[in-house]
């Protein structure tokens, strides 16, 4: 694979708090990542130091082939897009498009023209008499037209409706089919996206706790419901992430050993169905914390002053 980025033993510490704790992962080029995790898992601080916006504590951050920080020529490849994105006061909506094409060299007027038709956005309101929705239209469409080799949106969604949202998601499939880039998506609404995602990198507590492909994920797990015993024999022979049981009953998610392995859970008298990303993601971030023990505190010397 071709990386656009690539995160190397990253480490983020703020005063007393690990935010990254060694994080190591790529980004493959021209993918849609969906970047998951429970609150405070670290997905801002991991999308701030992939945009030059934080310097890591440790550890090394490149984005096509050279380090973010200061870099104008890498910063200028990338658009990051934040919940309740701020403008200045005086922007009109217009104004705000005017500006991201003065930055983003690949910005598609065109399709920016389209995309305020299509989220009834009227270019010349000013940008704070906007309703909540309509600020995060904005930049959706900024994001979106930009057409930044490197395009990160962070749970951009604040406010907007599930027609709008819905909007964004076709919006997005058809500006990436026509241009292909490296889109990173951060998001609580996971099943919302997961027909977009080509690969699943899931944080917890600053450290990954997932990186795949979405499709081997989708053949990795399953849903197996039965006798206890059943589903207790067949979750040693591979990982069980959760289970719930009631009257000698158990329901289970289980990442499987081999995905050819699908296929032996009805030799064990089992009921399966599919796992979606959702289940999976809430399975494998509740089961992470006792795994791992409760976090160690950071030794006052690694201490480091919070912005
Ligand atoms: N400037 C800062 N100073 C101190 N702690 C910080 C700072 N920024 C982030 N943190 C802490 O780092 C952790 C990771 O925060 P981050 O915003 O990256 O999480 P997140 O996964 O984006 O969460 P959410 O889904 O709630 O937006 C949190 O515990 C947060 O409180």
């Amino acid at each position: 694979m071709t990386a656009a980025a690539t995160v190397q033993d990253v480490t983020m510490r703020f005063r007393g708090h690990t935010a990254l704790d060694g994080v190591d992962t790529a980004f493959e080029e021209g993918a849609i990542t969906g970047l998951l995790g429970r609150n405070g898992a670290g997905k801002t601080t991991l999308m701030q130091v992939l945009t030059g916006q934080r310097v890591p504590t440790s550890g090394r951050v490149e984005v096509f082939g050279a380090r973010p920080y200061e870099n104008d020529r890498v910063l200028r490849d990338i658009c990051f897009i934040k919940e309740g994105q701020r403008y200045p006061d005086h922007f009109r909506v217009q104004d705000a498009m005017t500006a991201a094409g003065l930055f983003f060299p690949d910005w598609d007027a065109d399709l920016a023209r389209t995309l305020l038709a299509d989220f009834d956005l009227p270019g010349r309101r000013p940008i704070k008499k906007l309703s909540r929705g309509m600020n995060s239209a904005v930049g959706i469409i900024i994001g979106l037209a930009s057409r930044a080799p490197l395009t990160l949106f962070d749970e951009p969604y604040l406010g907007l409706d599930a027609v709008a949202r819905q909007l964004f998601y076709d919006r997005l499939i058809a500006a990436y089919a026509e241009h292909p880039r490296t889109v990173v998506l951060s998001t609580h609404l996971i099943e919302e996206i997961a027909g977009l995602l080509e690969h699943v990198l899931l944080l917890d507590r600053g450290r990954v706790l997932l990186d795949a492909d979405a499709e081997s994920l989708r053949n990795s797990a399953l849903t197996v419901t039965g006798p206890e015993e059943a589903v207790q024999a067949f979750a040693r022979k591979h990982e069980l992430l959760h289970t719930e049981s009631l009257a000698g009953r158990s329901r289970a998610v289980i990442r499987l050993a081999r995905p050819a392995d699908r296929g032996s859970a009805a030799a064990h008298g089992l009921s399966v169905e599919p796992t979606n990303l959702q289940q999976l993601v809430v399975a494998m971030s509740l089961q992470a914390p006792a795994a791992r023990g409760p976090r160690s505190l950071t030794p006052a010397t690694d201490l480091e002053e919070v912005s």
